[in-house]
């Protein structure tokens, strides 16, 4: 089993409206976001193509959250609400007989970040 990870970034916006405290004021992030995918390698040698992977996450996520206000998509969002987004976003277009879209982790602040998995017992 190999696990194939591409990180990207984007800026945003977002405020924590069901929060107490400095976050539920505006404020904005450089989010890191990795995207994991799991499977075994098929044509090429490959599990999937970096290239592939770009691609999608630009259209499906990146195109959405890149200079938003966040609120706009989700009214609570977390980091976790954001990354469970991003996956359930993500898993139906990363998925072949031999892939599948295995974690998407994303760092809020260098220091604080999620990972979200369907499943566990991977
Ligand atoms: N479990 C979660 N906790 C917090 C979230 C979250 O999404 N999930 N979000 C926030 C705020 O949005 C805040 O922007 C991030 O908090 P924090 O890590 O405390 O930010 P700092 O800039 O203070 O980070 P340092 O790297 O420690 O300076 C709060 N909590
Ligand atoms: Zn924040």
């Amino acid at each position: 089993m190999f696990f194939i990870t591409k990180e990207f970034t984007f800026d945003a916006a977002h405020n924590l409206t069901m929060y107490h405290g400095k976050c539920e004021k505006l404020h904005g992030h450089t989010y890191k976001l990795q995207v994991t995918v799991a499977g075994e390698k098929q044509e090429e040698d490959m599990v999937i193509d970096f290239l592939k992977m770009k691609e999608i996450v630009r259209d499906e996520v990146l195109s959405v959250l890149d200079h938003s206000y966040i609120n706009d998509v989700l009214s609570q969002p977390t980091a976790e609400n954001i990354a469970e987004w991003i996956f359930n976003k993500l898993a139906g277009k990363i998925r072949g007989n031999s892939f599948e879209l295995y974690e998407v982790a994303l760092w809020e602040t260098p220091t604080s970040f999620v990972r979200y998995r369907e499943r566990d017992g991977w």
